[in-house]
């Protein structure tokens, strides 16, 4: 034959033989009788992402619309076979009874691959990861954050006081709003996870921004590449050596760190944040507080810590230390902004809301000032019309919609039909929240903003099961506390010094950014914020 006949004989091979490959898994689901949603050769339900249909958590969460009456359907994520769980009750089931069987998260980052978001909490593993959270968890107790809230207050009301004098210096400020709290956010879990003041509103280009940003990011090559991590082999990953952080970054915040840890070990120097948490960590002088019994609560939304807390033998090495710092950042920067944002964005919708808001937000202030005191941990904590915006924020618009669970050990479930599966050892598991959360079965009308489900009266008819926007069990958000400090703090000091206009530049209704793997809109959150008591127009 010649070179062109071998040429025409091997190429339909080859493209034949590579679609069998793609579509080989595709039966997965029909052999077990389990509902499934139907793939695409090689991106399985992925497609409806990359094609630009659909938003990645309603590309992933499609079963759940699909197949109503089902407790769970099948995925594929590339050519891998995944459990969505559409019941609440056997979500709890598997991610607090029967934890042991689906321990770990699906992305799991090799240390030798990448050494800081490898030791990060959320990509680790077995034993790597029950050590880490143990020794984390008494760093996120109410006592602990307590004691750090006049850092994050003190840095709130100054950056709000310098806002109220850039707004009165130019007739009112037109601002976006995720581009501004995520400086505010950058600035304080600068503050809070490496111990360094810095003002990224009116210093934007500051190291720490720019830093915080590669860190953060979930788009391009990153993201794709925190893709791939669910469904490639980690050999892959360590094989060859693939880093999703970048590593100018890495060495950045590993400097820091070293250079802060030894400054204060030199000078005695003490200051209420996570390293010196984390320094005591390795002292094993991190201890459970007798106050944390009382403020073990930040909120209804609040979750609570499964593991028992042991700081005894945290080995923490100054890359332990820039790792748990990094993943405050990549967990708690992009979440905290998008609940600030949409609670904004809401209240801009449904003014009542606002003013009920606002007049309680006075009312403290009020008390504040006859008893001449600053905000407190427990005056924000008691405010009660505050957690339940926040509460319905995250319920309406729950930052992270989808989280997954890797299974660990066989386990069988069940439908409603009877049929029976087992699932195996590595099969992907995704639990819905975000379809949960506007499930009518559970929330009447779920697609009202109505802070009111959460109201005294009301909130024992929650079904606490089916509010998950920190997870649940012991794999639930370890900073779920922090997260409620931190935008409570940020929505009174924002409402107590502005009236919030919302720009024509933002659409209403919002329109969602479909390409984007974090919750987020096309045309941003601008509004226009004039000092409180100047409302002019
Ligand atoms: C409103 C803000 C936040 C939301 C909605 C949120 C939500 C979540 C969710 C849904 C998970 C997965 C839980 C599961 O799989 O069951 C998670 C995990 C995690 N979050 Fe958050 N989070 C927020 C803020 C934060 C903050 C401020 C921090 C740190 C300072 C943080 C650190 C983490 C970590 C380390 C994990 C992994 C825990 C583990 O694997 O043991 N998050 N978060």
């Amino acid at each position: 034959m010649t070179s062109l006949e071998w040429l025409l004989l091997l190429v339909p091979t080859a493209i034949y033989l590579f679609y069998r490959w793609s579509v080989a898994t595709f039966d997965y689901f029909e052999k077990r009788g389990v509902p499934f949603v139907k793939p695409v050769p090689l991106l399985g339900g992925m497609w409806n992402f990359f094609s630009g249909k659909m938003h990645m958590v309603d590309a992933g969460s499609l079963g759940y619309e699909m197949f109503p009456d089902s407790r769970f359907s099948g995925f594929f994520a590339f050519r891998k076979p995944g459990y969505l769980i559409h019941d609440p009750e056997l979500v709890k089931q598997i991610t607090i009874k029967d934890f042991d069987h689906f321990a770990d998260h699906t992305n799991v980052v090799p240390i030798e691959a990448d050494p800081v978001l490898g030791r990060a909490l959320f990509f680790t593993e077995g034993t790597r990861w029950k050590h880490g959270r143990s020794g984390l968890s008494p760093a996120f107790t109410g006592s602990k954050m307590r004691n750090m809230f006049a850092l994050l207050s003190n840095y709130t009301e100054g950056a709000m006081g310098r806002l109220v004098d850039d707004a009165r210096r130019d007739g009112g400020l037109e601002l976006e709003m995720r581009d501004l709290f995520q400086k505010l956010g950058n600035d304080v879990t600068t503050s809070l996870s490496f111990g360094v003041e810095i003002d990224s509103v009116h210093n934007p280009n500051n190291e720490f921004m720019r830093r915080g940003k590669e860190l953060i990011a979930t788009d391009g090559i990153q993201g794709l590449k925190f893709l791939l991590l669910t469904v490639l082999p980690k050999s892959f990953f360590r094989t060859l050596r693939i880093r999703i952080f970048p590593k100018e970054a890495t060495d950045f915040y590993v400097d820091v760190i070293s250079k802060t840890i030894k400054q204060r070990e030199e000078h005695n120097i003490v200051r209420p944040d996570f390293i010196h948490l984390l320094m005591q960590g390795r002292k094993n002088e991190l201890k459970i507080d007798q106050a944390d019994d009382q403020l073990k609560s930040a909120g209804f939304s609040t979750v609570e810590e499964h593991l028992q807390s042991s700081t005894e033998n945290s080995q923490y090495s100054d890359l332990d230390i820039t790792a748990a710092a990094a993943s405050f950042f990549f967990g708690g920067l992009e979440t905290t902004t998008t609940v600030i944002c949409f609670a904004l964005y809401e209240m801009s919708q449904n003014p009542n809301v606002k003013q009920m808001l606002q007049a309680e937000i006075d009312q403290v202030k009020e008390q504040l000032s006859t008893t001449d005191s600053k905000l407190s941990y427990e005056v924000l904590q008691n405010m009660k019309y505050l957690d339940m915006v926040v509460s319905e924020t995250l319920r309406r618009w729950a930052p992270l919609g989808l989280t997954n669970r890797a299974c660990t050990k066989p386990y069988t479930i069940e439908d409603n039909n009877g049929t029976k599966v087992t699932i195996q050892v590595g099969d992907l598991i995704q639990i819905p929240i975000q379809s949960i959360h506007r499930d009518h079965r559970f929330y009447p009308n779920p697609y009202k903003f109505d802070p009111e489900r959460f109201s005294e009266e009301n909130k024992a008819n929650i079904n606490r099961s089916a509010f998950l926007p920190f997870g649940s069990g012991p794999r639930n958000c370890i900073g779920s506390r922090l997260a409620l400090m931190q935008t409570k703090c940020f929505l009174y000091y924002t409402l107590a010094n502005f009236e919030l206009e919302l720009c024509p530049k933002t659409d209403v209704p919002i329109k969602l950014n479909k390409r984007s793997v974090s919750l987020d809109t096309l045309s941003g959150f601008w509004f226009r914020m004039v000092p409180r008591g100047e409302m002019k127009k």
